[in-house]
């Protein structure tokens, strides 16, 4: 990346909105924008941070391109602490892209997806783990991961990685002092109090972070839920009345649906994707057929299984043989049609092991049962609310990966200092440790890792 040339992207999603925006970064982004830019205001200085009106005007033949609100940033206090410019349009693709053709004719470059934020990150205005976070930000699907994000964005995962860097760089100032030294009289490093701090300013903080990681992961990637029965036993109707939305057909003939159906819903905060399959039965036409397949390979991915039953039935030869192939992922037995009778259903009889919690009645039809049921599913996946007390930043893959390489040093520091091991050997300890957490931040991370980072964005972040 050349860092002199000036970058530019539509930075608002393909479609029709109420605004689309433009936005150049780079030292050429004021030169361009007073290229195609004309001020139907007398007084247009392109003072730094101040909204211009006007039109786009195409430099050639004066086509009027757009009618526009612009706007000047200086560098360094702008987003990619370069000169930044943004073109407020109407948020019509087409007009989009007429300006930026015109742009890009003019000699600026299409920027790279994420490459605004790579340079704000390059540029040195927010951290590895900030600039991640952006991404979460774009992808968030329900509120808590939108929170989790925002918080990891305002630097909470920053500071707690860089208050334990700060105490390895301390101890490492120590323990090479004793390197430097190693015939002096009085004794440099303290064995004890080295290792009462590594326990308490690092291996324990660094324990923290990884539950956190833990705990937080569902929130963070979601769940997949599959539900899966025979057919006509209700599965349409439960998606439909989760989603409060009529997005799959019901009808009471069985084999309905046909093709796999998901969406996403936001059960207290965890993102899960909802997957509605055909009925399962042996005597289907070739559709149906094709519908079964796809519905067995969601069961291969799922990670919770809602076998449904008609309960105003009960249990059939077929569900016990449809439940038999299932019976290996986690699951939870869900008995529809409360509202017709209340025959009790024999989770046993399925040859079910769960206890007695894992079977949830519900009527998908009158809406009955079914907070009932997202408790299940929630308990199911989380382990119970209890767990899920620890607030604070979690650490993604990439970073718990990282966090668990860092403690494995660290643990060995600690076997060192117990031992009284020589000041070398515990500054390699100290020094790898500290590696890790510099990976974390954005320190020393190698342009392959950020390239895989930076890939995730869309166009124009
Ligand atoms: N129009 C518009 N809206 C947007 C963005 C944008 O770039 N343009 N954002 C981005 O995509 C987000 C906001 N994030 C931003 C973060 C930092 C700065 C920025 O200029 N920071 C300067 C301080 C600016 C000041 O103090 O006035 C800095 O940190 O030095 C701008 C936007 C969301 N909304
Ligand atoms: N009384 C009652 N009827 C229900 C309930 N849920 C679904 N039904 C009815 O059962 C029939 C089948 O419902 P669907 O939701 O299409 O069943 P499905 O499991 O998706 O069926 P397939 O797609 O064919 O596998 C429809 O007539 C629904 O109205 C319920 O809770 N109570
Ligand atoms: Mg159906």
């Amino acid at each position: 990346m050349d860092s002199r040339d000036t970058i530019g992207a539509i930075s608002t999603p393909p479609g029709s909105g109420g605004i689309g925006i433009i936005r150049m970064s780079g030292p050429d982004a004021l030169a361009h924008l007073k290229a195609v830019f004309q001020p139907l205001s007398k007084t247009c200085s392109f003072e730094s941070h101040r909204l211009y009106y006007g039109r786009v005007v195409h430099p050639d033949d004066k086509k009027n391109l757009d009618e526009v609100l612009a706007v000047f940033m200086a560098a360094p206090k702008t987003y990619t602490r370069e000169d930044v410019v943004e073109i407020h349009c109407h948020g019509n693709f087409l007009v989009l892209q007429s300006i930026l053709e015109l742009l890009l004719n003019l000699g600026v470059r299409l920027a790279a997806p994420g490459e605004f934020t790579k340079l704000a990150y390059l540029n040195g205005r927010i951290d590895l783990t900030q600039a991640e976070a952006v991404i979460d930000i774009l992808s968030a699907r329900t509120r808590k991961g939108m929170d989790m994000a925002l918080d990891q964005l305002g630097g909470a995962l920053y500071k707690e990685v860089d208050a334990i860097r700060t105490s390895l760089v301390q101890m490492r100032a120590v323990v090479e002092v004793a390197i430097d030294f190693p015939d002096e009289d009085v004794e440099i490093v303290n064995y004890a109090s080295l290792l009462k701090q590594v326990r308490n300013e690092v291996l324990i903080p660094l324990e923290k972070l990884l539950r956190q990681a833990e705990a937080g992961k569902i929130f963070r990637d979601g769940i997949s839920v599959v539900i899966v029965g025979l057919p006509n036993v209700g599965k349409s109707s439960l998606l439909n009345t989760l989603l409060q939305e009529e997005r799959a057909l019901v009808t009471a003939i069985p084999g309905t649906t046909r093709d796999t159906i998901e969406e996403y819903l936001d059960i207290q905060g965890v993102p899960v994707r909802i997957v509605d399959t055909a009925g399962i039965r042996s005597e289907a036409d070739e559709v149906e057929k094709l519908g079964i397949e796809r519905a067995r390979k969601q069961i291969d991915q799922a990670d919770l299984v809602l076998f449904m039953v008609d309960g105003s039935r009960g249990i059939q030869a077929e569900d016990r043989q449809l439940f038999e192939t299932v019976n290996h992922k986690p699951l939870l037995v869900v008995s529809n049609k409360s509202d017709l009778t209340s025959t009790i259903i024999e989770t046993g009889d399925l040859g079910f092991q769960g206890d007695i919690h894992s079977c949830i009645y519900i009527s998908a039809k009158k809406q009955q049962g079914i907070e009932e049921l997202k408790d299940a599913i929630f308990t199911n996946v989380v382990g119970g609310k209890d767990q899920w007390q620890e607030e604070g930043c979690v650490p993604n893959i990439r970073h718990k990966a990282a966090l668990l390489n860092a403690k494995e040093s660290v643990v060995r520091l600690g076997e060192g200092l117990a031992m009284e091991a020589t000041s070398d050997l515990l500054a390699i300890d100290l020094q790898d440790s500290l590696e890790q957490l510099n990976d974390i931040v954005g320190i020393t991370t190698t342009e392959d890792v950020l390239d895989v980072i930076f890939e995730q964005f869309c166009l124009g972040k």
